[in-house]
């Protein structure tokens, strides 16, 4: 079932076009994260969508009740969304159970009990009710950030960026954390974020923009492993792309014949993620790969460039394993798992 609609929406800043014709569906209970390069309209979507913004044009239903139709728009208040933000925006003077019982009534009886059950949720600890948010670390003040805006039983939570001030380890495990406290309590969410790895593995949808526009949004695997153009594919992580003459499934390529996905026939260029191509020192058959012009030894993941026989590229960059790691000079040929995807020209 759809809960969020957004129809066709356009949004201008004076001569700049934020937003251009978006339409996006988001399935109750799902996550869906935006991603996009800087000044894509990201945050302006999730305006939009919060009611800090009207959009020139377009609509955005929740639930079946329209919340903007251009600029005619249910405010912000009354949308029943939660957000999230990048510094928690936690009240300073207030008390972990005062920030998180914030919307609550003031007398009412289940007041404490629900703000325990929100702070077991979030998973910390009772003892941290009575701390300050500068008593917390920037993980916790996150967790309180999410258990405040579940308090309000939001129909959508937005998420802005709300990792982005954790270092690497911490932000994972709050990751894995606001995805399991999302799923339990049933609540349908939209993250914004900068970081491609962090969408890839949080979100059921990826919507990516640029310039304004929805350049392709679907599942995690489809956008990373079949995306719409090139510069998709690099937004989204490292990519091989070869020229090729396609024939019934396969590519002839300079790795030899590796097999496609889709009907397409004749000339293209291919893709494959470094992850899909292993090397193998085998001088008799380097003219399906190459010569090994640098190894960088990366501890679980290396870095191997090969030179390659059979057209002149810049060396291709491939991921591997230490385990049997060619060197420097050594005559490889490149084996194929899976299929590469075909970029019609
Ligand atoms: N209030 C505003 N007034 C004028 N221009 C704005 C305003 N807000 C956003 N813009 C412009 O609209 C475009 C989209 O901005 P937006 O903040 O939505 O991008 P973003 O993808 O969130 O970027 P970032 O990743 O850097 O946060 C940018 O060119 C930006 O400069």
């Amino acid at each position: 079932m759809t809960l969020l609609t957004i129809d066709t929406i356009s949004k201008r800043y004076g001569p700049v076009q934020a937003l251009k014709d978006i339409s996006l569906e988001v399935q109750a209970g799902s996550r869906t994260a935006v991603v996009g390069p800087s000044g894509s309209g990201k945050t302006t979507l999730l305006r939009i969508i919060a009611g800090f913004e009207q959009p020139d044009v377009g609509r955005v239903m929740l639930d079946g009740e329209v919340l903007a139709d251009g600029p005619a728009c249910v405010p912000a208040h009354k949308r029943g969304i939660g957000i999230v933000s990048q510094d928690g925006a936690l009240f300073p003077h207030l008390s972990v159970a005062e920030n998180i019982g914030f919307g609550f009534e003031r007398g009412a009886p289940d007041r404490e009990k629900r703000i325990r059950d929100l702070l077991e949720m979030v998973e910390l600890e009772n003892s941290m009710l009575d701390r300050r948010p500068h008593q917390l670390s920037g993980g916790q003040q996150q967790r309180v950030a999410l258990a405040r805006a579940l308090g309000r039983r939001p129909r959508l939570m937005l998420l802005d960026e709300p990792f982005s001030a954790l270092d690497t380890g911490l932000r994972e495990n709050m990751r894995k954390a606001v995805a399991r406290v999302l799923q339990t309590a049933g609540i349908t969410a939209v993250l914004v974020t900068h970081d491609q790895g962090e969408a890839l593995s949080f979100a059921d949808q990826v919507a990516v923009l640029r310039e304004g526009k929805l350049v392709q949004a679907g599942t995690p695997q489809t956008i990373y492993l079949k995306p719409r153009d090139r510069e998709t594919a690099l937004f989204l992580g490292d990519a091989v792309m070869l020229p090729a003459i396609i024939k019934n499934g396969f590519a002839d390529c300079a790795l030899g014949s590796v097999p496609v996905e889709g009907p397409h026939q004749g000339k293209a260029e291919i893709m494959l993620r470094p992850e899909q191509i292993r090397v193998v020192v085998d001088e008799a058959n380097a003219k399906y790969g190459g010569r090994v012009v640098d190894v960088e030894f990366g501890g679980a993941t290396c870095t191997v460039a090969v030179s390659l026989a059979a057209v002149a590229l810049p060396p291709i960059l491939i991921k591997t394993s230490s385990v049997a790691l060619p060197a420097r000079g050594d005559l490889v040929r490149l084996d194929i798992a899976g299929k590469a995807h075909v970029f019609v020209r």
